[in-house]
């Protein structure tokens, strides 16, 4: 695997990159992104030098301690928040703002109450060149993905927060991005519909070979989860280690091996200087 140091020159191994051929570079880049808010007080500088890669099709979870910058750097990478150092590239190219290559999905669920599930699944589609035919299609794809066919046409005052964050993926996935955004989605679900969830999202990502970045507070949430863990450190925010996560899945909680990584990240996580 690689890019373990999160250089992301390590990343791509296409020599055409490594001598600014620039085109053929895949996946997610990181690099050098810093940020600095000017407030009315002092300068915070929220990141510093943040440098990482997320190959295509690989799950990789973002985790740190309470102010290292995960939301920060989330909104750079999602085109939210401009960076003041540094960039990020997608398939090579560098983000500018929000883009449909990109599916968010919110610890808030961010769905539209006034709309039923179909509806906000098919939200992003409206504005697409897509027919009619093909968008219902594309919706009936997705719940069956998620599985809420027959919810379709529930409001979302109706559901569990579970099914809420499931109808927030089948939208993100439904004008087929190429990078699925994750920022704490399971935050706020209790932890049986946290760990469904999680299995269901494994399974979607097996199922549509979607590239994943992931932001989370839970360290065995990571380890169930990610190919690499990107841990951070804070003040200011940078990536202190980036931890291969070398076990089978499916990942069992009692196996040696999970509790060894759990353990390492948490180590990382709470290390000094
Ligand atoms: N709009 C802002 N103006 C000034 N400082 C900010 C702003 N947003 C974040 N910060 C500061 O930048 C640093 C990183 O914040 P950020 O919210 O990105 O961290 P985080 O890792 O997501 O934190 P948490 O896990 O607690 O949500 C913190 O010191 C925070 O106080």
């Amino acid at each position: 695997m690689a890019g373990v140091n999160g250089d992301p020159a390590d990343v791509n191994e296409d020599p055409a990159t490594e001598t600014g051929g620039g085109s053929s570079e895949t996946g997610v880049v990181v690099d050098g992104v810093g940020k600095t808010y000017d407030g009315e007080g002092d300068p915070v500088r929220a990141l510093e030098e943040v440098s990482f890669g997320v190959e295509d099709g690989e799950f990789l979870c973002l985790v740190g301690p309470s102010g290292c910058g995960k939301t920060t750097l989330f909104r750079i990478i999602a085109g939210l928040a401009d960076a003041t150092d540094g960039e990020v590239r997608l398939g090579g190219s560098p983000v500018t703002g929000p883009t449909t290559d990109m599916g968010v999905v919110f610890q808030e669920y961010h769905l539209f109450p006034w709309l039923t599930v179909e509806e906000n699944v098919g939200f992003g589609l409206d504005r697409s060149d897509r027919s009619a035919g093909e968008r219902a299609a594309r919706v009936d794809e997705m719940l069956e993905l998620v599985g809420l066919s027959e919810f379709r046409e529930s409001y979302p005052k109706s559901l569990s927060g579970g099914m809420k964050q499931r109808v927030a993926i089948a939208r993100a996935l439904a004008v087929d991005p190429t990078l699925l955004l994750m920022d704490e989605p399971f935050g706020a679900v209790d932890a049986q519909t946290r760990e469904m969830l999680q299995r269901e999202l494994l399974d979607v990502w097996a199922s549509t070979g979607k590239t994943v970045l992931f932001v989370t507070h839970d360290v065995a949430e990571a380890v169930t989860l990610a190919d690499r863990i990107v841990v951070m450190a804070a003040e200011p925010g940078r990536v202190r280690e980036v931890v291969d996560v070398d076990v089978d899945r499916p990942r069992e909680r009692g196996d040696p091996a999970f509790g060894e990584h759990v353990a390492r990240v948490r180590e990382l996580i709470g290390a000094r200087a």
